[in-house]
């Protein structure tokens, strides 16, 4: 498959990448980035994957989270994918911050008209990794997942849903039972139709409690988060996981809220919780 370049720029030593491809999964074009570590120029290096938040595009991880100087000091290729398909022309698919472009929640939608455009699930576990393996020096036999909130849901479900393609996975601030919360519970409904029990297929409380992740699970949550008590509840996954037998190192901070900043501070501690696991 050919990729478009949209821009290429030196950046610690490596190439930070924004990228165009044609979808099947999404049935349109769909932009990514990626961060080359300038370890790539010799040979394959680790991916890592990060799934980014409700009302982000590719960019806002690239440009706030600030993991291009470790990723570089690592050797760790970081792919960002936009979170959704664009200009899709679905009724309702702009103007909602929760439906639609921006909000396509790391999941295959089965209710038209959604369906048809909203496969995230499939775009960032199969079609992108292809993708990245064919045009890009990475090593898809070492591949973490993160993420922030809608993201962070999306890198603990596609990890404990596919757990042959991640080693490593993590999360900062995420949904961690969408099917209980103001931020989920709508997009379910929209994506997935009624059946709850096509919800739990997406819940990682639920996830965890039918197969635990091989590993350490990490997750940064701040305590001055204004979602915290009513859509993010990391309550829920810590029982989930102590239910589950699921190694979890669930860090809460104190001032914190829920933007970059938040991510920004931690960043590092992600990176090299991934690197860790996928140098072996
Ligand atoms: N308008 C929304 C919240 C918008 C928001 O805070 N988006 C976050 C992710 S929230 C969960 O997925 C984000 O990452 N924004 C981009 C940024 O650059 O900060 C609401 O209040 O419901």
């Amino acid at each position: 498959m050919t990729i478009e370049i949209v821009s290429e720029s030196r950046c610690f030593g490596g190439v930070q990448g924004y990228y165009r491809m044609q979808s099947t999964a999404c049935a349109g074009p769909m932009r990514f980035t990626v961060y080359q570590p300038p370890q790539g120029k010799d040979g394959r290096v680790p991916v890592l994957y990060y799934l980014s938040g409700l009302t982000c595009t590719e960019d806002n991880a690239t440009i706030k989270a600030g993991m291009q100087r470790v990723a570089a000091e690592l050797g760790l290729l970081i792919v960002v994918p936009d979170t959704s398909p664009r200009d899709t022309g679905i009724p309702g698919a702009t103007g909602d911050s929760d439906i639609g472009e921006g909000a396509g929640f790391w999941l295959d939608a089965t209710v038209a008209p959604w369906s048809s455009r909203f496969r995230m699930e499939t775009f960032a576990v199969e079609e992108l990794p292809g993708v990245i393996a064919e045009h890009f020096p990475a090593d898809p036999a070492r591949a973490g997942v993160l993420g922030h909130s809608m993201g962070g849901h999306g890198a603990l479900t596609l990890a404990l849903r596919h757990p042959e393609r991640y080693r490593s996975v993590s999360a900062f601030a995420p949904i961690v039972s969408p099917s209980r919360v103001r931020w989920g519970d709508r997009a379910f409904r929209t994506y997935l139709g009624e059946d709850r029990a096509a919800w739990a297929e997406h819940d990682a409380c639920e996830l965890v409690k039918r197969r635990p992740f091989a590993g350490t699970i990490l997750i940064d949550q701040g305590l001055a988060d204004p979602f915290l008590g009513e859509t993010l509840i990391p309550e829920h996954f810590e029982q989930a996981c102590a239910e589950a037998g699921q190694a979890l190192q669930l860090r809460r901070h104190e001032g914190y809220d829920h933007g970059y900043w938040f991510v920004s501070s931690f960043i590092e501690d992600h990176l090299r919780h991934h690197a860790g696991v996928l140098a072996g």
